[in-house]
């Protein structure tokens, strides 16, 4: 559904403090922010980084030590434990490990939260009949948990959070337990439950591929802190916070890391360069055109294009041969139209400041100050392009028939010709 610019929750400066072992300290720090009615809003960080604390606190299973939330324009501060209840009466929540009751059937999981709320038998058999198609398992109602895939445990899960019609549905982890394409069949539930039945969702993840696949917009955070927020495809685009630059280089990878670089360079002395390819995805064909204007050769050696909120976002990594003025002026007329990161020759190296945040990306279970894993190295995709020759011993190996060309972005999310 589209989201209004009304907030559904709003954070005004709110600290949340525990005591740990060595004293107190926040698990939130001073967040400000607003989640729209009707918008699938993301909350990213690492372990530790104060997620679930933050969600935590919208149902007021926390309350803030400083600050204030509002929840569709209720301030929860001070208030009593029966007002708590009206307003977490509008809340579902799902959750990584599912929380299914065993003694129960799923029919009679879905049906729980009515029997709470005093339902009738008649009208809470006809609920869960409707939750049950809905989330598409009809055919499970009287199997027990232990009998389901985790993807149908998460779709009881949902149905159970969805069953007194919430206004707003949070998500803690809720695909982390499930393989990756449980993992996107759960998600696109997700997006129908937003957009058909019009509920607000935040979710929180610590996989940036959950963010690109759903979220309208998304708050990233680190040691309590909001550390960058705003819609989806800028903050690809155009991350400002390390840590961000961390998620998305370990999602997207299509930037060579200092490793792949140090390869690339023995077989392509020439002038490499990165061109971003956003939004209209036209930039592929203009590359070419810029090229073929200055006569320089161009062979793309590294590179991928995915989607981000179902539009194209990438980039290639070019060798550029040709008379050094010529290079320059492709590289300016690139520079005016699309992000170009130059990477220098095998002479003049450069490094690539987003390459090397993405491959310094920890563990996503581990806080991202103290992590120094590498994710996995994207193959290259080498494949030929109109007026551009192929490099035939590029990283990552050879050409796959029917590679499909770079301006014809994929739209599985995955990186093209390369290993993820
Ligand atoms: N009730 C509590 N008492 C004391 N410390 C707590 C409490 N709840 C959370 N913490 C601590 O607050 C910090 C933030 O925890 P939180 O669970 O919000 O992080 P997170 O980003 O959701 O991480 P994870 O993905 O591991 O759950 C952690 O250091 C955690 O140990």
């Amino acid at each position: 559904m589209s989201a209004s610019h009304t907030a559904m929750v709003r954070f005004t400066d709110v600290t949340k403090t525990f005591k740990g072992s060595s004293g107190p300290f926040n698990a939130v720090d001073g967040v400000t922010l607003d989640i729209r009615k009707g918008e699938i809003f993301g909350v990213i960080g690492y372990s530790g980084a104060g997620k679930s604390t933050l969600v935590r606190l919208i149902n007021a299973l926390e309350t803030v030590s400083g600050g204030s939330v509002e929840v569709d324009g209720t301030d929860l501060t001070g208030r009593s434990e029966t007002e708590l209840r009206k307003v977490r009466a509008g809340i579902g929540m799902i959750f990584q490990q599912f929380n299914l009751l065993s003694s129960r059937t799923v029919a009679g999981n879905i049906a729980y939260p009515l029997k709470v709320a005093g339902w009738d038998r008649a009208r809470r058999a006809a609920r869960v009949a409707e939750l049950l198609e809905f989330v598409g398992i009809a055919d499970k109602a009287k199997q027990y948990p232990n009998k389901l895939s985790g993807g149908q445990k998460q779709r009881v899960g949902i149905a159970r959070a969805l069953a007194t019609n919430p206004s707003i549905l949070l998500a803690d982890e809720a695909t982390s337990a499930l393989d990756p394409e449980t993992t996107q069949d759960v998600l696109a539930l997700l997006k129908r439950v937003n957009r058909d039945l019009g509920v607000t969702v935040v979710v929180i993840t610590h996989e940036m591929d959950v963010v690109k696949s759903i979220c309208d917009r998304v708050a990233v955070m680190e040691h309590g802190k909001v550390v960058e927020s705003g819609d989806v495809y800028p903050v690809f685009a155009d991350p400002q916070h390390r840590a961000t630059r961390r998620f998305v280089g370990a999602t997207v990878k299509d930037r060579p890391s200092a490793k792949v670089l140090e390869r690339l360079r023995h077989r392509h002395p020439h002038r490499l360069v990165t061109v971003a390819v956003h939004e209209d995805g036209s930039s592929g064909g203009r590359i070419t055109d810029v090229l073929r204007d200055n006569d320089v050769q161009g062979t793309v050696v590294f590179g991928g294009i995915s989607e981000v909120t179902e539009r194209p976002f990438g980039s290639l990594t070019w060798e550029l041969a040709g008379d050094d003025a010529a290079i320059e002026r492709c590289v300016a007329t690139l520079r005016s139209y699309t992000d170009v990161t130059d990477l220098g020759t095998a002479a003049n190296p450069l490094v690539d400041p987003r390459a090397e945040d993405a491959a310094a990306a920890p563990d996503p279970g581990v806080d991202g100050s103290t992590g120094t894993a590498e994710p996995g190295l994207a193959a290259s995709a080498p494949y030929p392009v109109p007026g551009s020759t192929l490099a035939g011993s590029a990283e990552g190996g050879t050409l796959a028939p029917g590679v499909p060309r770079f301006d014809k972005p994929r739209t599985d999310g995955s990186t093209e010709g390369g290993a993820r």
